[in-house]
């Protein structure tokens, strides 16, 4: 199955059809995944973010490590143990400690995509829960659930030829992830088909599943369900997204690419 087959594109503004709102449920079980249309989110925005994060990643490290919620490259463990070879940088969360603000052109580029976002934010939870049958709306709860954005960079460069995941497979935790990426077409990002194995951790699927490469197409977003979600609604209605970021270089045909960026919205439902 492709791609386009396999994950329904939604257009949050209008009304679900019935066939959207089946292959949406499908896509929730199959893959915990769908798509949105949103190229307010996903140009001249998005494209300032990733042009302002490419000059913070090409800072001296030491710049980097004294800026806020930055985590340098291989320091983010998945499951405790593997470690992912990327930097990244955080916004909206809280971080104890003497840190720098970063420079004021990311941090700014940041908020203004975020602003477009909470435009989006209660359209996306609301179609969900008609998409999902749910009698109550999806409401975050303060204590558990907090919005927060992250910025991620892969440089191949850096990589080992035998690691050959930027991002090894895992589940994100929290409710919903909206993923965007810097470079248009297959950029490395997979998601598991859940139907193809019985494993249920994401090392296991990791192993185990044949995944379906995820092109990045310039006016769309991605939405991962994150273990959050499969929590709420119950693994017959919604799997987390287990997703993995290849090593460009052992993609076939696809080897100049060689840094990639990719933004990540770890959203949360809004609140009453
Ligand atoms: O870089 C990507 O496309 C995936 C990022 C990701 O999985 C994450 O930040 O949790
Ligand atoms: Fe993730």
């Amino acid at each position: 199955m492709s791609t386009k087959e396999g994950l329904p594109l939604i257009n949050l503004a209008a009304k679900q059809s019935s066939s959207t709102i089946s292959s949406t449920q499908n896509a929730l079980r199959q893959f915990g995944a769908f798509r949105f249309v949103a190229p307010q989110l996903t140009q001249n925005r998005l494209q300032r973010v990733f042009q302002n994060a490419r000059g913070f990643f090409q800072l001296p490290i030491e710049l980097k490590l004294r800026t806020k919620s930055y985590s340098a490259f291989d320091t983010e463990l998945i499951r405790g143990k593997r470690a992912v070879p990327k930097e990244s940088i955080y916004f909206f969360r809280k971080a104890e400690g003497d840190y720098h603000p970063p420079p004021s052109e990311l941090q700014d580029s940041v908020e203004t995509l975020h602003q477009e976002w909470t435009n989006f934010r209660s359209q996306l939870f609301s179609t969900l829960s008609i998409i999902l049958d749910s009698t109550e709306p999806l409401e975050g709860t303060p204590t558990l659930d907090f919005e927060s954005l992250g910025v991620n960079f892969y440089d191949s460069d850096k990589l080992d030829c035998d690691r050959a995941y930027f991002n090894p497979a895992h589940m994100d935790g929290g409710t919903l992830t909206i993923l965007a990426r810097a470079t248009e077409a297959h950029d490395g990002l997979e998601i598991a088909d859940l139907t193809t194995t019985e494993k249920l951790d994401s090392e296991g699927i990791g192993l185990d599943a044949s995944f379906i490469s995820v092109p990045a197409i310039s006016g769309e977003v991605i939405v991962l369900a994150g273990t959050r979600l499969q929590r709420i609604f119950g693994k017959d209605k919604v799997r987390a997204c287990v997703h993995r970021v290849c090593n460009p270089v052992h993609m076939s045909n696809n080897s100049a690419v060689k840094e990639r960026l990719s933004l990540a919205i770890f959203c949360a439902p809004p609140f009453k």
